[in-house]
């Protein structure tokens, strides 16, 4: 279970928090959404998560761990918003084991049958997927990492609407195996598929019922 306790971010540089007394609770292998519009602070509070970003105050725990960034960076995978902007390799080999040259093939085969594109070949070029395809190889990239916690920030947009539909299906599948956390303003084909449910505004959060 992921928990969070009263977490608050205030850089120096900022007159008012971004994150106010942020209090969460994620089952495993569930699917929690938080739904902001931009500038709600949702891409701070998933920087906070995967340890990128250090909030201020409150604690954060995985089961009766407390957790500090350096945790965090081994417990969270975050897929960015637009992830194939990020790319680096020729290859979707080359893309998953960027930095874990240790991987086994069997290893990349296991991400990639996880997010349905173990009929392609290695060495497929990863500009040369469709939008939804690399969106899931930007998945795959975390899942190989086996992250206890998989953090997808707006991972909907500028897709259409048959590949959104994909998108959200894909999530039910992998909260499966994996807990998600996804944030997002457009939660349209998410929320049918989320087990939890927050709104964030002005950096605070609040429950929704489902
Ligand atoms: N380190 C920082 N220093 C100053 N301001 C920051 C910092 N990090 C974030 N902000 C500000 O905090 C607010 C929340 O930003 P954030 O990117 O988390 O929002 P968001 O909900 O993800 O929006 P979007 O969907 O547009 O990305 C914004 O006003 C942003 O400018």
């Amino acid at each position: 279970m992921l928990q969070l306790n009263q977490i608050s971010y205030h850089p120096a540089a900022t007159p008012q928090p971004i994150l106010r007394d942020i209090n969460l609770k994620l089952p495993p292998q569930q699917l929690g959404l938080i739904i902001g519009p931009s500038g709600s602070g949702k891409s701070t509070l998933l920087e906070i998560l995967s340890g990128l970003a250090e909030h201020t105050s409150g604690e954060i725990y995985w089961g009766n761990q407390s957790l500090i960034s350096y945790n965090l960076q081994e417990i969270a995978g975050l897929v960015f918003q637009f992830p194939e902007r990020h790319f680096c390799g020729n290859t979707i080999l080359e893309e998953l084991r960027f930095g874990h040259p240790e991987l086994s093939m069997n290893q990349v085969k296991d991400a990639l049958a996880e997010v349905g594109l173990d009929h392609l070949s290695f060495s497929t070029s990863p500009n040369a997927l469709s939008g939804g395809q690399q969106r899931r190889l930007a998945l795959a990239v975390q899942l190989i990492r086996s992250p206890n916690i998989l953090m997808l920030d707006e991972p909907t947009a500028g897709l259409d609407w048959s590949m959104r539909g994909q998108l959200a299906k894909l999530l039910v599948k992998l909260k499966e195996h994996w807990t998600l956390l996804v944030v997002t303003h457009d939660a349209k084909e998410l929320t049918p598929v989320a087990d939890n449910c927050w709104h964030i505004q002005n950096g605070q959060l609040s429950e929704v019922e489902m």
